[in-house]
């Protein structure tokens, strides 16, 4: 072994000839997009449209490329039989096909996540690279000694990396973890797909970084099944959803959808927010029967006959005809909007009959020639629409809901035996109330059994959009078997399905967002301990082969009833479970942070079933103010001093702050202070605890602790932990146990 400065030129000679290789493969896609572009493919809009497909394609694989960029090179392995491997975010290959960087989820990089002094997985040296652009600027070596190894204490991977990571300044924005991944985080990131994987971890030990890092594997290592069918990322909020959307470019994978259970229908979106209460009497299972049976009760026999007179001839329905057309309708059609079209055309059928069989009494000559001009005057006649609608109403699944909560009989006709009075009461609301996240789930329940409701001249638009597609598709498919582009670095499905998707962005990832019934392949729940039965239920409807990973903390929940086990918060997907994981360790808080949230976690009765120990401390990590009054005067020049802190301890402007108070009082502190109660909108962000879950800042200013705590002791357990650095607790006095002394 050389010199350090002879080892770091070295490395910087392979990382340059590594960057060499990322540009000329970059260059090459670039070259074939625009070849394909200039390509002249006749004139009709779908050739255009196919080459404007294979173009798009090429352009994606280079901008993939472009993501990688920072920290390409960051591991090198050494092996006992003197094998070099290079480990970093994507594989690259030289010009004769040998290996110059492996993919950091390859097998063969596996040791580099996995080694330790006792077991060493073949490797004599572990190295970390620290690059910063294009320059290495760093090298740490593990040596593997089995003779020295201890068995004692915590062991981290690559620890100088890590710490230094670990102390950098916030963004507000997530990074990827992909060269300081530890062992047991691993584990979960590799582990087997087949069926529900939870995954229990306390505050920052890594469970939203994990919860990524296995989506982007999984692209990778089952390419094939999950590239056709994607990956769904649920997480708490759009806040969070907008803290993690880097990492997954970072690691080259944008292919997956990620949404809230509030965005889950496309077109609706929830912006109110109910209390726990509501929202657990909103997310029972119940309610699968409950909406069955208020779908059934929109398709109604009457108790009489109908008696129509249409062109002076007296036509009538029996009920029983009309029972055996709604029995028909359900037999052959799943949901009831779905089956609406056979309903109606059976009941035209014999009211023709009975138009036809009428008029001959009278003397007039119809005969099966005339039955065509008969049904449509039927169709079209306002009494016999007006009774039709009345055996068999249609309704969008949300319109349906909200006339469900804003009559309470009709709650009473169809859940009376389901909800008691007290359920009912609590649920009823006016019409237009706005939606909350409970309320999204229940109209994806009822989409299900009330189906999509569109006008017919919609249905016959997006037929003929269907058809148009398919033939797209064929051509595509034509086109690419005979054209030359295709080689080792395109694959032809990857072409078709951008030739029949809207070619914006990530193809597939667009059609499965707009697609209420679509199915993943693969998908990922974060902050799972929020989640009801109910919402488990249209998790696994779009998940029919049951893999999941579910990663969350029975501690953070925010329903102030306590949970001790999984099994139970899953609903219908506890049957799907297959393994339960543990992260042990806390990166982001430190510990004597760490330590104060779990005493007053104990002391309000939940306490958290696997305490993480925190990988490092911080001095004067916790500060507690007491204020005569906690008004906007004394909070901002509290966070004016957080602030100035933040700039000496991180260089000026960086670094972010939240303030973290009870959700009703939050307006009133934005309205006196003008901070933004977006927490992610800028250096200072204001929110509630809720809306805190997930993220991290370098500081958190937390107004009276016990007011949160009061309501709801998870909620005060995730505000406690996230700061990396400072917590400063601001009150009048009133703290919660486990805080006083
Ligand atoms: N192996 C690692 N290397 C570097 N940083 C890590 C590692 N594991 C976790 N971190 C960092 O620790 C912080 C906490 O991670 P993350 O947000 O994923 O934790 P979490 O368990 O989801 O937390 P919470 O439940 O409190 O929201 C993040 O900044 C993350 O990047």
């Amino acid at each position: 072994m050389g010199t350090r400065e002879e080892e770091l030129a070295h490395e910087q000679r392979v990382v340059d000839d590594i960057y060499a290789v990322l540009d000329a493969t970059r260059d090459h896609y670039r070259a074939r997009q625009r070849a394909v572009a200039a390509t002249q493919p006749g004139g009709s809009p779908q050739n255009r449209s196919e080459r404007d497909a294979q173009a798009a394609h090429y352009g994606d694989q280079a901008h993939r490329l472009d993501n990688v960029e920072d920290r390409l090179v960051f591991g090198r392995l050494d092996t006992a039989d003197a094998d070099t491997r290079y480990i970093g975010r994507v594989g690259l290959s030289g010009a004769d096909h040998e290996p110059l960087l492996i993919d950091w989820r390859a097998p063969a990089a596996r040791p580099f996540y996995q080694a330790t002094a006792l077991k060493p997985a073949g490797l004599v040296r572990r190295r970390h690279l620290l690059t910063r652009l294009r320059r290495v600027t760093g090298i740490e070596d593990e040596v593997f000694d089995v003779e020295a190894a201890s068995t004692s204490g915590l062991t981290l991977q690559g620890e100088g990396a890590l710490m230094a990571a670990l102390s950098q300044g916030r963004s507000g924005r997530m990074g990827d973890i992909v060269s300081t991944i530890q062992a047991e985080q691993d584990e979960i990131i590799r582990a087997d797909t087949r069926g529900l994987l939870v995954v229990q971890g306390g505050p920052g030990t890594g469970k939203t970084a994990v919860a990524l890092h296995r989506a982007a594997y999984l692209l990778y290592a089952e390419a094939e099944r999950l590239n056709r069918s994607g990956v769904l990322i649920v997480g708490p909020s759009a806040t969070f959803l907008r803290y993690i959307e880097q990492v997954l470019p970072t690691l080259g994978e944008t292919g997956v959808v990620s949404t809230t259970l509030g965005d889950l229908v496309p077109g609706l979106r929830a912006t109110a927010t109910e209390s726990p209460t509501l929202a657990a009497i909103k997310g029972s299972m119940r309610w699968v029967d409950i909406l069955a049976a208020a779908t059934r009760s929109l398709e109604r026999v009457p108790k009489a006959s109908l008696h129509f007179e249409i062109d002076g001839l007296k036509l009538t329905l029996q009920p029983s005809r009309i029972a055996t057309a709604i029995e028909r309708a359900r037999r052959d059609h799943p949901t009831h909007n779905g089956a609406r079209a056979a309903f109606v055309a059976d009941i035209l059928t014999a009211l023709t009959t009975s138009y036809i069989s009428a008029a001959r009494a009278q003397g007039q000559d119809l005969g099966d020639a005339d039955r065509g001009w008969v049904r449509e005057e039927l169709r079209t006649h306002r009494d016999v629409r007006r009774e039709v609608n009345l055996c068999w109403m249609p309704y969008t699944p949300e319109n349906f809901l909200r006339r469900l909560f804003a009559r309470p009989a009709l709650l009473e006709e169809v859940a009376g035996d389901l909800l008691s009075a007290d359920e009912r009461a609590a649920i009823a609301r006016e019409y237009s109330a706005p939606l909350t996240e409970a309320d999204i789930v229940l109209i994806d329940q009822l989409s299900e059994t009330l189906g999509e409701f569109e006008d017919p001249r919609a249905l016959r638009r997006a037929e003929l959009e269907r058809r148009q597609n398919e033939r797209a598709l064929t051509q595509a498919r034509d086109t690419l078997a005979n054209a030359g582009f295709e080689d080792g670095l395109t694959r032809a499905a990857d072409l078709v399905d951008r030739a029949s998707a809207p070619l914006r962005g990530n193809a597939l990832a667009e059609r499965a967002a707009a697609d209420r019934t679509w199915t993943y392949g693969h998908i990922v729940v974060d902050e799972a301990q929020e989640l009801s039965p109910l919402a488990w239920e249209a998790l696994l409807r779009r998940c029919p082969s049951r893999s999941l990973t579910v990663v969350g903390d029975l501690a953070q929940r925010h329903a102030p009833t306590r949970a001790d086990r999984w099994a139970d918060l899953l609903g219908p997907a506890a049957r799907a479970l297959r393994g339960e994981a543990v992260l042990s360790v806390c990166y982001r808080t430190p510990a004597t942070i760490m330590d104060a949230a779990e005493r007053v976690a104990r002391a309000a009765g939940h306490p958290s079933p696997h305490a993480p120990r925190a990988v490092r401390d911080v001095a004067d990590a916790l500060t507690i103010t007491t204020v005569p009054d906690v008004d906007a005067a004394h909070l901002r020049t509290i966070v004016e001093d957080e602030i100035a802190r933040l700039d000496a301890r991180l260089g000026s402007g960086a670094g972010t702050l939240a303030v973290i108070a009870a959700t009703d009082v939050v307006a009133d502190i934005a309205a006196a202070t003008g901070w933004a109660t977006d927490a992610l909108a800028g250096r200072i962000g204001l929110c509630d605890a809720r809306a805190s879950k997930g993220l991290e800042f370098d500081t958190v200013v937390l107004v009276d602790p016990a007011a949160i705590g009061e309501a709801s002791p998870g909620d005060l357990y995730v505000a406690m932990t996230r700061p990396t650095t400072r917590l400063h607790i601001v009150t009048a006095g009133r703290l919660p146990a486990g805080l006083r002394d």
